[in-house]
This record gives C-alpha cells, structure tokens and sequence, in this order.
C-alpha cells in the first residue's frame, strides 16, 4: 500500500508573528479567527495579529467588546482597544448578541449575516461554511481556522465544538482555549507535530472519536502508541506526556489531538 503523505503541524499562531516564513521553506498558514460565546483566551490578540479573517459567531462579539479591553490594563481607553479589534463579519442566528454590541459593531463597519432562519447547525458550523465559501481553492489548502473560546461552561457546545472538527475533517480547525487546543488528525496522513515547548505542553492526549481505531503508533510520547488498538470506551491516551520536539502519529481512524497550553502564553 502506498505510503500516505505527511502532515505537519506547528501552533506557531501562539508566538508573535515573524516576516520569515516557517523556516523550512513551506508557506506560512493562511489563518481564519472565529471568536465563540465563551471567555476569550488570554493570548487571543496573538491570534488576531496572525489572522487575516477576524469573525464573532453571534455571542462571541459580546466576548470580544467586553474581554479584549481587560487584556490591556494598562491602556484606559477601552474604545479606542474595542476600534482596534473590529471583526470583519459577526454571523450567526443572533439571539446571544447584545443590541448595543450588535449597533456597535456595525457603525465600524463589520459585515452583520443573519442566520436565525437555520436552528439546525451551531453559530461556530455557520462561521466556518462562510470561509470555506469565500476561500479559494488554492486558499483552502493552505487555510488554518483558529477558533477562540471553544471549551467551558456547557458540555453540549464543547461537543458540539467537537463535532465541527469531524463534520469538516478535510479543513484544519484548531479549538483553543486558555488550558489546551484540540485538532483532528485525520488518517488519511501521518502527522508530524512539532511542539513548541515555550508555549504548550507537556500534557497531551489522543482520542478516538467516532470510529474505533485498530492501530495507531506514535514516537516522541511518554507513552507511545504501538499498534494500539483505541476505542471510546476502551483505551483512550489522556494525560500522556511529550519527551521530543517532534511528536509523530500515524494511525487508520481519525484521532483527536490535544495539548494543554502554557500558562505565561
Ligand atoms: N459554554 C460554551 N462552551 C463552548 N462553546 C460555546 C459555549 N457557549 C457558546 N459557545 C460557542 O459559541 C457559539 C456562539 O454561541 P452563542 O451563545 O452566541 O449562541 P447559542 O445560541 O448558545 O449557540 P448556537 O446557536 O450555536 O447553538 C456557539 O455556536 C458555540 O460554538
Ligand atoms: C436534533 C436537534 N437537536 C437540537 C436542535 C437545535 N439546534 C441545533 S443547532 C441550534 C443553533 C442554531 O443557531 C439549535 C437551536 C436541532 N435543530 N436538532
């Protein structure tokens, strides 16, 4: 069978942007912000800096008008902070946002869509289809969707966060928040992580979602993967440790990936 190809992949976006490219001759990733309803993490004007599409999914631009201020304490003039950190587009079935937000963002100019007719995809699913609607093709392959405030408070929309990495399993999606990310590795590739120690880790796990997994061999693992069989409900590798810089998997059913983020980030 032929050898699949690799994928790499490197949380860059939580170190300041350089002008010098990602080193080893590949381009940089063309990366996407979707901000959710839930506490914007502390590194997210890293995130804003990195990304050339900035978007609230309904509730999310609350987030954004209340949180990003208290990011700078040293600056007093929260309007002016709130003027830097316009979204390009606030989409979604607009029942979380606030009408002050709602009027304030829109007198800056960000583009409001209104999706309140379709109560059967989450706010999070509609901000990605936008993108991939308005990426190109040759875009699409080198886009990475950055997604702030995926986890805490509610299980449903953690799960539902989730999903959407499953239900767009050919887009890279990266979940974050204050504690981990979370992305998918789909097995149609053997994955190469490199781990930026400065910034993330060491606690990382991998989850079968979905289907179970007959095989999956890692390196660069506390505890490696051998032609381990996992399955939710069965082994899963939660709070395993990363050794090297890069961490390599490859495995026949997709895998969650995650690792915790350092807290000075
Ligand atoms: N507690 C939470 N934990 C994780 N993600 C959340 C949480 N609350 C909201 N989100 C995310 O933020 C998005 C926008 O949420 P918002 O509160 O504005 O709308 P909602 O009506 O609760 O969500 P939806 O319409 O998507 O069901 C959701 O689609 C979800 O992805
Ligand atoms: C089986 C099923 N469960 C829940 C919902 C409700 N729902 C799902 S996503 C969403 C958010 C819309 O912005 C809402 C209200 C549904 N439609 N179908």
């Amino acid at each position: 069978m032929a050898e699949k190809l690799p994928m790499t992949h490197c949380s860059r976006f939580l170190l300041p942007p350089t002008t010098t490219g990602t080193g080893n001759g590949s381009l940089p990733p063309a990366y996407a912000l979707i901000i959710l309803n839930q506490r914007l993490p502390r590194f997210s004007p890293l995130l804003w800096e990195h990304a050339k599409t900035r978007m609230c999914a309904d509730g999310g631009a609350n987030r954004l008008f209340d949180n990003m201020p208290e990011l700078f304490p040293n600056e007093h003039d929260v309007s002016v902070i709130r003027k830097r950190y316009k979204p390009d587009l606030i989409k979604g079935d607009m029942d979380s946002i606030r009408p002050g937000v709602l009027n304030f963002y829109r007198n800056l100019g960000t583009k409001i869509v209104n999706n309140s007719d379709d109560q059967d995809t989450t706010d999070l699913h509609k901000c990605i289809t936008y993108v991939l609607d308005v990426v190109s093709d040759d875009e699409k392959s080198n886009l990475c969707i950055l997604v702030a405030g995926a986890l805490g408070g509610r299980f449903d929309h953690e799960m539902g966060n989730v999903n959407t990495l499953c239900r767009f399993s050919t887009t890279r999606i990266v979940l974050l928040s204050d504690d981990c990310l979370i992305q998918l590795l789909p097995s149609t590739q053997n994955h190469e992580i490199n781990v930026l120690s400065s910034v993330e880790g060491p606690h990382c796990g991998l989850i079968p979602i979905g289907t179970p997994c007959g095989s999956s061999r890692t390196t660069g693992l506390q505890w490696n993967l051998d032609n381990t069989e996992m399955r939710f409900g069965g082994l899963v590798s939660t709070s395993n440790i990363v050794k090297e810089e890069t961490v390599t998997v490859r495995s026949d059913s997709d895998l969650l990936w995650t690792i915790s983020l350092k807290k000075q980030t």
